[in-house]
């Protein structure tokens, strides 16, 4: 089965090509400052610039103001927005509507009960990422290497492209994709040797365990 591998909270041009290399699809940039990956706009900028032809460059944000998003857009050259905050379908359709972009939203699972949040999403969204719903008070909404039960996505019919995230690593992920029948895998901490500080070992570990 083809797997599309996205590595988010790049900070460096070495890793971005080191996750280029190993056949990933997506890189992530942050933008969220109370995240140890936040990007300042003019490094995400120029960082965007490494990024090969064929890698899409996604941008993370959460609960972003338009003029947050304006920044943003204006300054770096992306393919996606991620929202990985509170936004409500309304926002979801707005941002769409406004940038012009696809919208990946950002959904946290603990039981059976979220899954009706996701159905939701799906219905304004161009694509859904499933993530673990971060423990309460935790002080990033996604990014803490936590996983959920994948046994919850057992039986999903799924209207848009998704991706499966939370607490994925090299050593994981290949359980993962054949637990969930995932086509798509995203991952930040799990190719980190400390919070913000990504591995190309890793990350090369991590898309070789995911593509096979
Ligand atoms: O990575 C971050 O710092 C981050 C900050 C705020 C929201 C989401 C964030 N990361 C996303 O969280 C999931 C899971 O990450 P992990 O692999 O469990 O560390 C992933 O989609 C990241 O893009």
């Amino acid at each position: 089965m083809d797997t599309a591998v996205k590595i988010c909270g790049l900070r460096e041009a070495a890793h971005v090509a080191a996750a280029a290399g190993a056949g990933a699809r997506y890189v992530g940039f942050v933008f969220f400052a109370r995240s140890p990956r936040n990007l300042a706009l003019a490094d995400a900028a120029a960082l965007a610039l490494s990024v090969p032809e064929g890698v899409a460059k996604v941008a993370l944000t959460v609960n972003a103001t338009d003029a947050e998003l304006d920044a943003i857009t204006g300054a770096v050259p992306l393919d996606m927005l991620q929202l990985h905050g509170q936004e409500s379908p309304a926002r979801v359709v707005e941002v769409r509507a406004r940038y012009g972009l696809p919208v990946m939203k950002a959904v946290g699972l603990s039981d059976a009960a979220d899954l009706a949040t996701l159905d939701l999403y799906q219905t304004v969204a161009d694509q859904i990422l499933v993530d673990a719903k971060p423990p309460k008070g935790a002080e990033l909404p996604g990014g803490n290497g936590l996983a959920f039960d994948w046994r919850l996505l057992l039986g999903r019919v799924w209207r848009r492209p998704w991706m499966l995230a939370g607490g994925l690593t090299p050593e994981n992920v290949a359980l993962a994709i054949r637990s969930t029948n995932a086509r798509q895998v995203d991952v930040s901490s799990g190719v980190e040797t400390a919070p913000g500080v990504k591995d190309a070992t890793l990350i090369r570990a991590f898309c070789k365990a995911a593509l096979g």
